[in-house]
């Protein structure tokens, strides 16, 4: 039988890994067994790490550059270890600035068609800095163009952190993405919070008999075969296709704390602030004084949150920006703590 999978999409910070929490819960509810492919650009496995202390699924890693294109020839493998652990669903969180219908191109290839089934695309937007990102992102044409596929090719649109936003800001955004993709269920919300249910419609334990497929309760979205990637006729399965970068001015740099060391909360978001024009995300496990609790730090678009994190290892922060110096960033942050 076919494992389903569900891809999850959407740029840096828009959401997608509380929404896959959500959908880790709510499968392990139903007795499902699902299998995780976390793609992260940096070294460290942020969001990898929180799911799997969170809800002891095992995550296959996949870490240091982007599935769809520079990390592509490893799709392959990591689809192979999750579907010999034999799961009855398979999530794939993308990184912000990868293209999702790359994805879900390969799995309609003749050789993933007969072992996995494209169950769902959902594309997360960050309903806060969507709209300042498609000017400050313009120089990079690739990204432009990952950011509208991320749109066009999604069957369900998830415009998260509304809670964030006037509703005139929301109804710009949806105009975009009307623009982009005139078809996708949208949904408003905040903090991923949907009805997750219907997204796993028709999807059962394999040691269950097969139930009739499930109504939707809300969710009344094509299947992914309307999406881009299925409308293939003009290119067909085996044809060679170039898998040019999905972005070009993006990077990451994981920045680790000497031996011992320790941050101020004030020091660090000063930072952040200090690096605003190129800093679009960061992520890590920080040390404060004091010997106070380990802190996980999340920074998306201009905003720094902070929460007691269990994390055992090293500290450190993971970067990424536009057009960063990596030489310039790392003396910059030797300096914090001098
Ligand atoms: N205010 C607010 N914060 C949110 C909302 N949804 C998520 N967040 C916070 O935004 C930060 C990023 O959320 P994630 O779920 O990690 O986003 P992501 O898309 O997985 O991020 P990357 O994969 O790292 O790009 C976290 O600190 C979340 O708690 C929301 O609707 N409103």
């Amino acid at each position: 039988m076919r494992v389903p999978v569900i891809i999850l999409s959407g740029f840096l910070g828009s959401g997608k890994t509380t929404l896959l929490l959500s959908l880790l819960k709510e499968s392990y509810a139903r007795g499902l067994q699902p299998g995780v492919l976390m793609n992260e650009l940096g070294k460290q496995d942020v969001d990898g790490y929180i799911l799997e202390e969170q809800t002891g699924a095992a995550v296959e890693k996949l870490l240091d550059g982007c599935v769809c294109c520079s990390r592509r020839e490893e799709l392959g493998d990591s689809l192979e270890v999750l579907i010999k652990r034999r799961p009855d669903v398979i999530f794939i969180e993308l990184t912000g600035v990868a293209d999702p219908d790359e994805i879900a191109r390969s799995l309609h290839e003749p050789y993933w068609a007969t072992r996995l089934s494209a169950h769902i695309l959902v594309t997360l937007v960050d309903a806060e800095n969507m709209l300042d990102y498609n000017s400050r992102l313009s120089a990079d044409k690739q990204l432009v163009r990952t950011l509208r596929s991320q749109l066009a090719s999604a069957n369900l649109i998830i415009v998260n952190k509304s809670d964030l936003v006037t509703p005139e800001i929301l109804t710009k955004i949806e105009k975009a993405i009307r623009k982009r993709n005139p078809d996708a269920e949208i949904e408003f919300t905040a903090y991923s919070r949907i009805q997750v249910q219907p997204l796993l419609a028709g999807i059962v334990p394999k040691t269950a008999k097969p139930l009739p497929k499930r109504a939707p309760l809300s969710f009344q979205g094509s299947s992914l075969r309307k999406t881009a990637a299925g409308r293939s006729e003009a290119v067909p399965d085996n044809a060679p296709r170039e898998h040019a970068a999905s972005f070009s001015q993006v990077g990451a740099v994981t920045l680790a704390f000497p031996q011992g060391k320790t941050l101020p909360k004030a020091v660090l978001e000063a930072f952040f602030r200090e690096w605003a024009d190129r800093l679009l995300r960061a992520k890590g496990h920080v040390q404060l004084p004091g010997g106070k609790p380990v802190q996980l730090v999340q920074h998306a678009g201009s905003r720094t949150t902070w929460e007691d994190s269990r994390y055992p290892g090293s500290p450190y922060l993971v970067f990424i920006g536009t057009n960063i110096n990596g030489e310039q960033l790392a003396e910059r942050w030797s300096a914090l703590f001098r």
